[in-house]
């Protein structure tokens, strides 16, 4: 196990093996890093958090806090991005026992897919059966308001239809099947519960439900490209979340995902409006408050 773990601090990019050829982590490497975690932490999660651009903030909600910055875990992705600190945070929130990822990696900072869904694996091995996944995303449908809660109700994988898929690869099938559903990813009853919660606190006029869909980044959308994704259905668009979803699923978690709709998508050609990370990382700030509130309801209402 120590030589193994050598390897994968050695290697860096374990992902990325020998001829072009990407291949995942095996069982044995993910298992190795979720027991070094363990063996630093106290806290046991059954709940995994992935907080998106600007959304760190899910943070303060955890009291009895360990952290442990990504960068001190071997083959960790570090995010390279603002609004993304890199820190796994432990702890307790609403009774429960939860590692929150304050920060993810994404395709366009270079990593392979098999990577930046690494923590997903290392989280199910660490005993995390429920993952709540956050967003900043534009809104692609026309009836969304800058500040908008999505909740996600399935997914458009773009990247996908060019074989980027985080279950490329030999399957373990200690992992999961090699076929899965994708179908039926983001749970009924989660959504079902989100959408009482933001009623009971009043919400309603801001959280819709919808569908997500990721492109590669980094650039954002042509106009031509968002009105092609409102054609198929979607709802907002971003940079993220489909891949660690797929993983989530394969692994037999339930899943719960949530948009921040930061932006308007720009629909009109030679439109003077042009969309930018500093709008998304302001209206994640403008939001924090109110998804703040609704993540702790929904967890303290989720029975394991
Ligand atoms: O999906 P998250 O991580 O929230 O971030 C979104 O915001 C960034 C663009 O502003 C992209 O990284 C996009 O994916
Ligand atoms: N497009 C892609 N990713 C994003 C956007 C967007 O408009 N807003 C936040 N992340």
């Amino acid at each position: 196990m120590r030589s193994l773990k050598r390897e994968i601090l050695a290697s860096g990019l374990s992902a990325l093996k020998g001829n072009g050829n990407i291949e995942p982590h095996t069982y044995e490497e993910v298992e190795t890093i979720a027991n070094d975690i363990l063996e630093k932490v106290k806290c046991r999660p059954q709940f995994g958090i992935i907080c998106g651009s600007g959304l760190g903030g899910l943070g303060d909600l955890v009291s009895n806090k360990e952290i442990i910055p990504y960068a001190d875990i071997p083959g960790f992705p570090v995010s390279t991005v603002p609004g993304h600190a890199g820190k796994l945070i432990f702890g307790d929130l609403e009774g429960k026992k939860v590692v929150l990822m304050q920060g993810r990696a994404h395709l366009y900072e270079g990593y392979a897919v098999q990577r930046i869904t690494l923590p997903v694996r290392v989280m199910k091995l660490m005993g995390v059966s429920v993952l709540i996944v956050t967003n900043a995303a534009g809104g692609i449908n026309p009836e969304y308001s800058v500040g908008d809660i999505m909740i996600i109700k399935d997914h458009f994988n773009v990247p996908g239809f060019a074989a980027v898929n985080p279950l490329i690869g030999p399957n373990d099938e200690r992992f999961g099947p090699r076929f899965p559903a994708a179908s039926g990813a983001y749970d009924k009853e989660f959504r079902e519960l989100a959408k009482q919660k933001a009623k009971e606190l009043g919400y309603d006029a801001f959280v819709r439900e919808g569908v997500y869909t990721c492109l590669g980044g980094p650039s954002y959308e042509t106009v031509t490209e968002c009105r092609f994704l409102r054609l198929v259905g979607v709802d907002s668009t971003g940079m993220s979340t489909i891949p660690e979803v797929l993983v989530a699923r394969h692994c037999g978690m339930r899943v719960l995902g949530l948009s921040l709709i930061t932006n308007k998508c720009i629909v009109e050609h030679d439109s003077k409006a042009f969309a930018n990370h500093e709008e998304v990382l302001e209206t994640a700030r403008m939001r924090t408050n109110h998804l703040q509130a609704l993540a702790a309801a929904i967890v303290k209402a989720i029975k394991i």
